[in-house]
């Protein structure tokens, strides 16, 4: 099978969502952000701060030709789908699967978290701006949508599990 990647939005749950989905099927699970923090032996926020948002975007796209494209689940960052290569490598290499939330979700998910680089300053002020500019992207480069708003780990990974035939 084709490797299956979890899109959308900072907060959407692709890194919590893609770890129980690889549990339940038994199946290997990459992280993009993870696996660039590894390589470059950074955080995502020093990458951002020492090399700039250019260097982390050309990062993705490196990852994202060496990573496995069968019978893998890979997570990706919230911001993959914004380089229209990235976009083509998704959906050359695998079955894309977006996971949506409203805006009001991701704000209450992100309340407290302090590690997203493009959510300094006005948080609500950056979701807001970011979450209109990328919606339309997440729609258009996705296989299937799964709506996780108000639903628990184990119901989206269910979700996905009926969506993709694999129960
Ligand atoms: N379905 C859900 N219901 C409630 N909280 C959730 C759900 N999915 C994820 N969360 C919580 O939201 C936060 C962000 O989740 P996560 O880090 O998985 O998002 P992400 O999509 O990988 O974001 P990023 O694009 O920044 O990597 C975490 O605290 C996680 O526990
Ligand atoms: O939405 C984004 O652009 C980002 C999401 C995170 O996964 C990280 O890749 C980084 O914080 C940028
Ligand atoms: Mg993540």
């Amino acid at each position: 099978m084709k490797s299956i990647y979890l899109t959308g939005f900072m907060g959407a749950g692709k890194t919590t969502i893609g770890k129980a989905l690889g549990e339940y099927l038994k199946m290997p699970v990459f992280d993009t952000d993870e696996e660039i923090e590894k390589k470059e032996a950074l955080t995502i926020s020093e990458i951002f701060e020492r090399q700039g948002e250019a260097y982390f975007r050309a990062c993705e796209t490196r990852i994202l030709g060496e990573l496995p494209v069968e019978d893998t689940i890979i997570t990706t960052g919230g911001g993959i789908v914004c380089k229209n290569e990235n976009r083509k490598l998704l959906k050359e290499q695998g079955i894309v699967i977006f996971l949506f939330a409203s805006e009001e979700e991701i704000a209450k998910r992100l309340e407290r978290d302090e590690t997203r680089p493009l959510l300094r300053g006005d948080k609500l002020e950056r979701i807001g701006t970011l979450y209109k500019e990328r919606l339309p992207i997440y729609k258009q480069a996705a296989d299937n949508i799964i709506n996780t708003t108000g639903k628990g780990i184990s119901e989206v990974v269910k979700e996905i599990v009926a969506c993709l035939n694999l129960q």
